[in-house]
């Protein structure tokens, strides 16, 4: 039987691998985060915050982002969080999560790591018992801030480094080039812990080349401007190094002006590892299928450049080489059966 798009693209079996659990915290929950906890947030209704959301620049949305996740303080916060983004994702066909929490930002509010990390991992048991969704956790560096500052949070980070799956790098990405964490990646790295980075998103090609030559970065967070270096471009496509494309974001946040320009077409046609993400769904008006549809009705994608994909969103995973070539299989079964090869 034939489907609409829609349905194919909520049944395709996917990854998602850039997706900040603070920033899928809907309006919703937020109001009752809020009157949970006595936090005043400076908006009478979810409308009107809603309403606030309409951003200029990454900056602008950082801004409200950081002020959104102050009502973020228990572990069942925390929790509740996790398990309201796991639902989404399942409805979207989500089969395996690597998502990106930033310390930083609650430390610096006098939240404990540990309260975080309980809170977030047992949102994720509870996703993976109820959806069949596996996942893993990567502890991101706010940019804007300091080396000591992340050198710090690393150290906390230690005895808990059996549960992280890797670190990023996120935040204010213009004036923070990833060359001042160099030496936070490389302890990182000597920890056992994978490593990805933000770079290209408004930032220039050489942060793509820093995060590359200086991080050591396994898997790109956007990589969106590397397309203006030929010379990168070729890096790349040789290293097959997977980049996590967030278009909705990308228009949200003027990366793009419209959706017909978005680079991803253009990335698949070079035979770079695009894959699609949401970034920060609460705030950019989409789910990961969203993202698909977006982009396939902007850039006339076929159903053959969905499958492909969501394909390089579990090769581009940090599963096993089984848990990947199982993953796969099953995507492969779903595009059988649907008449895509
Ligand atoms: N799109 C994005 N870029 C940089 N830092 C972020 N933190 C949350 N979302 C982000
Ligand atoms: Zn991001």
């Amino acid at each position: 039987m034939m489907i609409c798009d829609d349905d194919f693209i909520r049944g395709l079996p996917k990854a998602e691998l850039h997706l900040h659990l603070e920033g899928s915290l809907e309006p919703d929950l937020l109001f009752q985060l809020a009157a949970r906890n006595g936090v005043e947030i400076g908006y009478d209704t979810v409308e009107s915050l809603r309403a606030a959301y309409s951003f200029e620049s990454l900056q602008d949305f950082l801004d409200l982002y950081y002020q959104g996740m102050s009502v973020l303080l228990t572990q069942e916060d925390f929790h509740d969080l996790t398990l309201a983004y796991m639902t989404r994702a399942a409805e979207d066909g989500v089969r395996h999560v690597e998502v990106f929490f930033d310390p930083q930002a609650h430390l610096d509010r006098g939240v404990a790591l540990k309260t975080v990390l309980d809170g977030i991992e047992s949102g994720l048991a509870e996703g993976k018992r109820a959806f069949g969704i596996s996942s893993g956790l990567i502890l991101c560096f706010l940019r804007h801030l300091d080396e000591a500052s992340a050198l710090a949070v690393l150290e906390q980070a230690a005895p808990y480094s059996h549960r992280l799956l890797g670190v990023g790098l996120d935040s204010s990405e213009n004036g923070h080039p990833p060359s001042k964490f160099s030496r936070v990646f490389a302890r990182a790295g000597a920890m056992g812990l994978k490593r990805v980075a933000h770079a290209g998103e408004e930032g220039p090609p050489d942060y793509v080349w820093q995060a590359l030559d200086q991080l050591g970065i396994d898997r790109i967070d956007h990589g969106n401007r590397a397309l203006e270096d030929p010379l990168l471009v070729e890096r790349l496509r040789r290293d097959q190094m997977a980049l996590t494309v967030c278009p909705l974001s990308n228009l949200k946040l003027k990366v793009v002006r419209d959706m017909a320009e978005h680079p991803l077409r253009r990335m698949l046609d070079l035979d770079l590892q695009a894959t699609v993400n949401s970034d920060d769904p609460a705030y950019f008006g989409g789910y990961v299928a969203d993202n698909y549809r977006a982009v396939q009705q902007a850039l006339g994608l076929s159903r053959e450049h969905l499958a492909k994909l969501a394909r390089n969103s579990f090769t581009a995973s940090f599963l096993d080489r089984a848990e990947k070539a199982s993953a796969i299989a099953s995507l492969e079964a779903y595009c059988r059966a649907h008449g895509v090869r």
